[in-house]
């Protein structure tokens, strides 16, 4: 056990390290990216910014989040909305110090918001958005980054965009492109060759050294004063980490309230974003390692690690895809790893700070460059084959459309907007209607005689056994009635079976009301079964259905848990209207019983000699599954069920017996314990015949004795033979 632990620590160390070098490259890069937004010379503090974000969230998150495996550092989605944010804000003529504090505030409002959102459970919400949406902006962030990445990357001078770049050869400085170039090409072919030293390290490396070797024989690139080429002195100013810091901070009295008001919807859109950034690592991460992380404590692990990031001047992050695989694959199994990442980043930081001031612009572009065309979702282009996925493919465009033209937040609206319309569209033209099947071919699994089975082969048709799916709203209520249209005018019994239907709305209510009222109208009744208890929306149907008035006492309508008690009442109606003779209330004799028809009187008197009889109470179990126990039970009168003891509590009922049939013929013919459990479902009254009685009696009379058997086997092949077509339905 101990050295299992000692196993598990050694892996999240392996872990957390080999994450943090992952993560430190991109998010300093990131750090940059938004920083020199405000200027040129916040570059190094936006690497800095980048490190103690990293360290922040790696030292917070997982101790309040919680997910193990998770790292958390700086991401790309953080860094398109606080960099289009530092970009519109200096267009307006903003000073950069108030920036840097608007940055900050932005982080801990954000941080702020994803604490809200955890504390209010909206973690299920936000993992449920719809994949066009997140895949139509994260591609969005990625061609924002790749936006802004390409200028730097070609090195033309600041203010010229994307088009003007491209356009421009002649202002492409050479020097950047080798350097961003050499970067790009060891990030790709690394790992061809190697995975035990992270892809964006290698090619930081070999910007480094690309640019070193240029220094060579151009000595200005050695000089840090005034070479745009580095990411430069730390402080803008030249003041060192804590002036910074506290300028930053002491900017507070300059604001206004207006300006406030400004960061509050992209503090949004960065709250949700970052959120579901960190979710959908979740689920990965659950679906790899078959765990459930906890959506909600998460949240609040990650608000709290963006209020801490914020807070030190650092970049905002989320649960990162890149890392957090890296983490895994690398042997991390519990949230320590997380841990371990931040101190690794912490270290990292006491040991490089003094460098940072010669990372190359260039490189980092080249990093956040390949970081940007991976975020687009390029397999999204396979919805383009086929029709039924081609408006998926539109919602991704149109919200890729808003976030590059207009905003990430209301480009997330639109795609909400427009998801639900292809939602409600995919609803109305599948069918709601799963399978109709009708009473005189389908039965309950009550085991009943054949003059009972012969009525329901005559006018079992009166009822009807609907299937529903999916869900039952205004959109698909008149596809319900048209479905059902014809089933209406003739059946008596209408059985909705509710398992898969996942919501309701009052319009399909109302219509349901309908229906009542035009089987009411013929004296039939509409029955509800397996009404689901909890729908994903949270509401409770059978709750609902009350309050709408729909299953008043006194109304044809009925609701039964399961399918099958549903159509065993059904049964009863019809076979109890067609009046056998035979009434519930006389005790079954041994003649009386089919398998025993057409025996001598005398043997049958010398049998029900070896036989006891036995009176059981509604309720009361006769045997349980596992017992041990060899008699045969012949029911003279009542019903018994058998049921399956499931996990967690759960029981399966597999049939009802009721007069004339037999139960407890497994343990009979094996000797082996009882296969399940028998409880009396009314007031029941039964032979009991024990093997050895059998045994002693089938001697004497060979005859009869394999008729028994004959009998029991051919009962044994029919249930084998139902279990089959059960088999046969749960797979198709
Ligand atoms: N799948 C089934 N369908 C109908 N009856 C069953 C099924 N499984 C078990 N039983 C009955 O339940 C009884 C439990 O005790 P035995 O195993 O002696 O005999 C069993 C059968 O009579």
């Amino acid at each position: 056990m101990k050295a299992l632990k000692s196993d598990s620590v050694l892996g999240d160390i392996w872990g957390g390290t080999a994450a943090m070098l992952v993560a430190l490259p991109s998010a300093i890069a990131f750090g940059v990216t938004i920083f020199s937004a405000l200027g040129s010379q916040f570059g190094a503090q936006g690497a800095v910014a980048g490190i103690l974000g990293t360290v922040a969230l790696g030292l917070l998150a997982p101790m309040f989040g919680g997910t193990n495996r998770l790292i958390s550092a700086p991401c790309a989605p953080a860094a398109a909305v606080l960099s289009a944010f530092a970009i519109e804000f200096m267009g307006r003529g903003g000073s950069p110090e108030l920036g840097l504090l608007l940055l900050a505030l932005m982080g801990l409002l954000s941080g702020g918001l994803q604490l809200i959102m955890g504390g209010l459970k909206l973690g299920g919400l936000i993992k449920y958005m719809p994949y066009p949406v997140v895949s139509g902006y994260l591609s969005g962030v990625g061609m924002i980054i790749i936006g802004s990445q390409l200028p730097r990357f070609l090195g033309t001078p600041k203010g010229v965009n994307f088009l003007g770049a491209l356009t421009s050869p002649g202002l492409w400085r050479w020097q950047g492109m080798a350097v961003g170039g050499a970067t790009i090409a060891v990030m790709l072919l690394a790992p061809k060759v190697t995975k035990k030293v992270p892809a964006p390290v290698l090619g930081l490396v070999a910007g480094i050294l690309t640019y070193l070797a240029l220094g060579l024989f151009d000595p200005a690139l050695m000089t840090l004063a005034g070479n745009s080429f580095v990411v430069g002195a730390l402080g803008g100013g030249g003041g060192g980490l804590l002036e910074t810091f506290s300028a930053r901070w002491s900017a507070l009295g300059d604001l206004g309230f207006g300006a406030l008001r400004d960061l509050v919807v992209p503090a949004l859109t960065l709250a949700v974003l970052l959120s579901i950034d960190t979710l959908k690592t979740c689920v990965v991460l659950d679906a790899l390692t078959r765990t459930r992380h906890d959506s909600n404590r998460e949240l609040i692990g990650q608000g709290l690690g963006n209020l801490a990031a914020a807070a030190l001047g650092g970049v905002p992050g989320a649960g990162t895809m890149g890392a957090t695989l890296v983490n895994m694959s690398s042997g991390a199994t519990t949230r320590l790893s997380g841990l371990i990442e931040g101190i690794a980043a912490l270290i990292a930081f006491a040991l490089l700070a003094n460098l940072i001031s010669w990372v190359p612009v260039a490189s980092l572009s080249g990093i956040l460059l390949v970081i940007g065309v991976r975020m687009i979702n390029w397999s999204s282009l396979g919805f383009l084959k086929s029709r039924s996925t081609i408006l998926d493919f539109a919602v991704i465009l149109a919200v890729i459309a808003c976030a590059l033209s207009i905003s990430l937040i209301v480009a997330s609206g639109v795609g909400v907007v427009l998801a639900v319309f292809l939602f409600i569209r995919e609803q109305v033209h599948g069918s709601v209607v799963r399978r109709i099947a009708s009473g005189d071919q389908t039965f309950s699994k009550r085991v009943r005689v054949q003059d009972e089975m012969d009525i329901l082969a005559e006018r079992g048709n009166q009822t009807a056994i609907v299937e529903l799916q999916g869900s039952l709203f205004f959109g698909t209520t008149s596809q319900l009635f048209h479905a059902l249209e014809a089933d209406l005018k003739t059946r008596r019994y209408l059985i909705l079976d509710m398992r898969r239907v996942q919501s309701v709305d009052i319009t399909a209510a109302h219509m349901l009301d309908q229906i009542k009222d035009m089987l009411g109208e013929r004296h039939g009744v509409l029955i509800f079964s397996q009404i689901p208890k909890h729908l994903p929306s949270g509401k409770d149907m059978e709750q609902y259905f009350d309050q709408l008035g729909l299953v008043r006492s006194g109304h044809p309508v009925r609701m039964f848990g399961e399918v099958d008690e549903a159509m065993e009442w059904a049964e009863d109606q019809i076979i109890a209207e067609a009046a056998l003779p035979d009434n519930e209330e006389s005790l079954l004799e041994l003649p009386d019983i089919e398998l025993f028809k057409d025996r001598k009187k005398e043997t049958l008197i010398e049998l029900e000699k070896s036989m006891e009889t036995r009176e059981v109470k509604a309720g009361e179990t006769i045997f349980s599954i596992g017992d041990h126990g060899d008699e045969l039970f012949l029911i003279r009168k009542g019903t018994v069920r058998i049921v399956l003891p499931l996990a967690g509590g759960h029981v399966r009922h597999l049939a009802t017996f009721g007069k004339g049939s037999f139960f407890g013929e497994m343990a009979f013919l094996d000797g082996e314990a009882r296969s399940a459990e028998a409880v009396a479902f009314t007031d029941a009254h039964l032979y009991v015949l024990s093997r050895k009685g059998f045994d002693a009696f089938a001697d004497a009379h060979k005859k009869v004795g394999l008729t028994l058997m004959e009998g029991l086997a051919s009962v044994l092949a029919s249930r084998l033979r139902y279990t089959n077509a059960e088999l046969r339905a749960l797979e198709g």
